[in-house]
């Protein structure tokens, strides 16, 4: 994966959930300034840092649907929102992607967006690390309710030292089903925290099977060991990607089946169908198989 980077120092912002994404997004302003020089590694090993490329820290074309990406090359830009308990490690999650390397370096910022190169291809995420966990004011909650919306994919953390917050992370994916029943959005559920295996009180299996019951992806995490950090944000491109072409591939199909499906095709669908419905089992087992890799849906 190559990652484009760039850190704006002279536009900081500071966001915590309680503020609006701020109106440069939504008027479409790009930054003028010169690139800062990249004074951090890039996310993993094979990342490097484009110096030609510019920090594109909003987009005319940004809007609230989960569709809001359009499809035109590298100009792909998606909004990957972490959800999770306070101090499961959405911060550090973040940061990694950011590129940030001191823990300790003071950040404004709570919204990282990098360009990332994955499978030959560019992808622009903005990663939104602005989920307030305290009980919020009821003038308040539209924010957490605008994070609920605004996201092209999810990432929902818990941390394996601590069952309450996985049980926070069943919640957050019911909630989000709720509002987001009609989209098609990928979710990640994420065990961070793998380093502390003494402490842990969430098995690998519970995650998993977890991940099973609620339909999304799983991985487990280390923000302090880099571990699977890389694969994180590799796997929610692919998972963006994979929807989007097989939103493409079904419409092209459908429009295709509808002019040439003969009878005999149209029965053996049938029979396929009352096969699959007759495997619901064996449908379980396939996926529980497949929801630890990102890489396919
Ligand atoms: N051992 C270990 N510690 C971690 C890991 N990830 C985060 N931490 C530590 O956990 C603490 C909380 O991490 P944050 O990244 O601030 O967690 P958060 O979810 O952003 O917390 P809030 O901002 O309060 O919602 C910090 O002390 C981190 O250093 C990890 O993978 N392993």
């Amino acid at each position: 994966m190559t990652l484009n980077t760039e850190r704006n120092t002279k536009e900081t912002l500071r966001r915590r959930a309680s503020t609006p994404i701020p109106t440069s997004h939504q008027s479409g302003a790009r930054s003028r300034d010169p690139p800062a020089e990249p004074n951090h590694p890039a996310l993993g090993q094979s990342a490097s840092y484009h110096s030609g490329d510019r920090a594109i820290h909003c987009r005319s074309h940004w809007t609230s649907g989960s569709e809001g990406s359009d499809s035109s090359g590298a100009d792909l830009l998606y909004r990957v929102v972490l959800l999770g308990d306070h101090g499961v490690g959405k911060s550090s999650l973040a940061n990694i992607f950011a590129g940030i390397q001191d823990a300790n370096e003071c950040i404004e910022e709570d919204t990282y967006e990098r360009t990332l190169t994955v499978d030959g291809e560019e992808a622009t995420l903005v990663v939104m690390d602005t989920w307030e966990t305290e009980k919020q004011e009821q003038d308040e909650k539209w924010v957490q309710d605008y994070c609920m919306q605004v996201g092209n994919a999810y990432v929902i953390v818990y941390s394996i030292t601590d069952r309450s917050s996985f049980e926070s992370a069943s919640e957050l994916r019911i909630q989000l089903r709720r509002i987001r029943q009609a989209d098609n959005i990928p979710i990640i559920l994420v065990g961070n925290k793998s380093d502390l295996v003494r402490c842990r009180e969430v098995a690998i299996e519970e995650g998993r099977a977890c991940a099973v019951v609620f339909d999304c992806k799983f991985i487990e995490t280390s923000a302090s060991l880099h571990h699977n950090v890389q694969e994180l944000f590799e796997g929610i491109v692919r998972q963006i990607r994979l929807r989007r072409d097989s939103k493409e591939t079904n419409e092209r199909r459908r429009s295709v089946y509808q002019r040439k499906e003969s009878i005999t095709k149209k029965a053996r669908r049938f029979l396929d169908r009352l096969v699959a419905r007759n495997n619901k089992k064996m449908a379980l087992k396939v996926r529980s198989k497949s929801c630890h890799d990102l890489s396919v849906l």
